[in-house]
């Protein structure tokens, strides 16, 4: 029947879920995010058995904690631990202040793809990498998923389409156009700024700019992004022609709030690396299908791609775009971030 939600329907609504501190079923578990938990949730978890912490291999890592599954680790959750030991656990914040007392024991025996399915939808829904997991059925109200690697597959099928554009004069580009493209997942709406007129049947002058709230908006001086974007716009408009995406991942897809948890951690000495890698996320959780999606959906097959991320490169020629040529960026150094673009060009592979 059409009424019932489809999966990614479902998905949707447990992403939310998870951000206002409601338990999702996953499979035969529950699960919910440490960082939204009230004491109260996580007493009604206790009561229906023993409570593990499911964290990312990366954060068990710092932990020292052991992970027998690599890429996670469901961490015994001692009976008189309360919400801020949950926290101290999943969060780094204070790792170097208060280091974690006595030594954390996880499990090894029995299925994680539940424990999967959860912190994946936890890094979706932009919240710490950390799910407090009970083994039980969701009672009546709860958002059930069902067992198995559902999130990966639907971000392979997730398609996004144009639903509004307009005339946008720009200061570097009189004669643009702001295109919304908004996905079929509930996520976030991501946008195509067209210069000129560029040709469909030839390669396109592009650029994938992932959003960069402080860089962008604020000026900040601690990255390259906002020099980026301009010179980007003002080259394309020189140009007369040319396409960026501007793509709402928000720190290389950990969102704003886990992108400041992440430099709090750089003040305490930390490079951008593993600073991700402390909080339980990869160096760069972001998902370049969706800008190759981007630019079929308008029509473009080919491009000559404004970036130094040779996996740009790499990931749109295997999603279908073909780069013709790779087109330099590099604008932007200053004294506060000249480690920032170091760390990009000796860890990340950067061409700077
Ligand atoms: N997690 C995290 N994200 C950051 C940090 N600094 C910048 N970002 C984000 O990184 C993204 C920009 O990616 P970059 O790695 O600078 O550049 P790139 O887009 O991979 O490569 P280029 O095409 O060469 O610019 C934006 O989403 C920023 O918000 C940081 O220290 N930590
Ligand atoms: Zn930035």
């Amino acid at each position: 029947m059409s009424l019932i939600p489809t999966l990614a329907e479902t998905i949707s609504r447990a992403r939310a879920d998870l951000r206002v501190g409601l338990p999702v079923g996953f499979g035969g578990w529950l699960g919910a995010s440490v960082e939204t938990l009230s004491p109260a949730r996580l007493a009604d978890l206790r009561a229906l058995g023993p409570v593990v912490l499911a964290v990312t291999g990366r954060r068990a890592e710092t932990l020292k904690a052991r992970a027998y599954d690599g890429d996670l680790a469901r961490v015994r959750v001692p009976a008189e631990a309360d919400v801020a030991w949950l926290r101290a656990v999943a969060d780094p914040a204070d790792d170097l202040r208060m280091p974690m007392k006595g030594p954390l024991f996880t499990d090894r025996d029995g299925d994680t793809t539940p424990h999967r399915a959860a912190l994946a939808l936890a890094k979706s829904a932009e919240l710490l990498p950390a799910m407090v997991m009970v083994e039980a059925a969701a009672p009546e109200g709860l958002t059930r998923l069902p067992p198995g690697p559902t999130l990966a597959q639907l971000a392979a099928e997730t398609g996004l389409a144009p639903v509004a554009s307009a005339r946008l004069p720009l200061a570097a580009a009189e004669r643009s156009r702001l295109h919304v493209l908004r996905p079929d997942d509930g996520g976030i709406e991501h946008y195509a700024v067209e210069i000129g007129a560029p040709r469909r049947d030839l390669p396109v002058l592009a650029r994938l700019h992932s959003a960069c709230f402080t860089g962008d908006v604020l000026g900040s001086l601690k990255c390259d992004c906002g020099p980026q974007l301009h010179a980007a716009l003002t080259t394309m408009g020189g140009a007369g022609e040319g396409v960026l995406l501007y793509l709402n991942q928000e720190g290389r897809g950990i969102g704003l709030a886990n992108k400041m948890r992440a430099y709090d951690l750089q003040s305490q000495g930390f490079d951008t690396v593993e600073a991700n890698h402390r909080l339980g996320f990869e160096d760069d959780e972001r998902d370049f299908r969706l800008g190759a999606a981007m630019l079929r959906r308008l029509g473009f097959s080919a491009v000559r791609l404004m970036t130094n991320n040779p996996r740009k490169v790499e990931m749109m020629q295997s999603h279908g775009i073909e780069v013709v040529e790779r087109v330099p960026l590099i604008v932007g150094r200053n004294r506060w971030n000249d480690t920032y673009l170091a760390v990009k060009r000796d860890k990340s592979g950067h061409l700077l």
